[in-house]
């Protein structure tokens, strides 16, 4: 379908707003964070994740980005604690990154992008399915995780071998026992704002859980996110790169930090 939303030079995030009024909203994602305007909230509890391995189903070129999908009919793989209220199931995650080094993630951290960024979405079990809990102001909670050009990440690895088994849009894999916990920093201290759905349709329904501390890619392991495809098989090729969407205004919102 030529009008899908993406993040080519016809149907990228500046057209977004055009088919998804959203994206106009007051509480719109990513954005930057200035570190120093970020206050300390001493209510703030330590974020609990338990993550199953045995939850990990497959993994999904979507056309946007790739995806490890989790099952998510029993409280087993969740998230608790931090700025949250109640309990919040592991649905999915992803990625953004870009085509070079110097570009990639959405969220910003005083001005400085970071190569590519992890996400990691969860849906709050008061409603019964991430769908239902989608468009609701308490819905869903996103960590997000940046990562930073250093030593290979031998966790990450694991993800990204699977990857030749899905490099155009719509193929999917088998992807099991994978312990998604293992893709996260030592730290969990995080910033946490109330933000939105990055990706159309932009739903305003996401408390974002930015984690201050980075995981490590190599530039070997950079290139194989780009050896992905956002078009199908047997369509002309167009590189899964620049899957990010900029910025976009604070309006106003409080951004807090859990540490001092
Ligand atoms: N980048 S994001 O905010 O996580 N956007 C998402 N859109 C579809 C469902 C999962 N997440
Ligand atoms: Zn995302």
């Amino acid at each position: 379908m030529s009008n899908a939303w993406g993040y080519g030079p016809t149907n990228g995030p500046d057209t977004w707003m055009e088919r998804f009024p959203n994206a106009k909203g007051l509480r719109q994602s990513p954005i930057n964070i200035v570190t120093k305007e970020a206050q300390f909230d001493p209510s703030l509890k330590p974020l609990k994740v338990k993550y199953d391995p045995y939850n990990s189903r497959d993994i999904l070129n979507n056309g946007q980005s790739f995806q490890v999908d989790f099952v998510d009919d029993t409280d087993s793989s969740t998230l608790t604690g931090g700025p949250i209220c109640g309990t919040y199931r592991l649905n999915q995650f992803h990625f953004h990154w870009g085509a070079s080094d110097d570009r990639g993630s959405e969220h910003n951290v005083d001005g400085a992008q970071f190569p590519c960024e992890l996400h990691l979405v969860h849906w709050n079990t008061k409603y019964s399915s991430f769908r239902e809990a989608a468009d609701k102001d308490d819905g869903l909670a996103v960590i997000g995780v940046f990562l930073k050009i250093g030593a290979p990440n031998p966790q990450l690895q694991k993800v990204l071998d699977a990857l030749d088994l899905v490099k155009t849009k719509g193929k999917q894999t088998t992807f099991s026992n994978f312990d998604a916990k293992t893709l996260l920093p030592h730290s969990l201290d995080y910033w946490t704002y109330e933000g939105s759905l990055t990706t159309p349709p932009l739903l305003e329904s996401v408390t974002w859980i930015v984690l201050r501390e980075v995981i490590s890619v190599s530039s070997v392991q950079m290139a194989k996110f780009r050896s992905l495809f956002f078009t199908g098989e047997g369509e002309p090729q167009i590189s899964m790169v620049d899957n990010y969407r900029p910025p976009q205004l604070l309006q106003g919102r409080q951004v807090r930090a859990s540490f001092q």
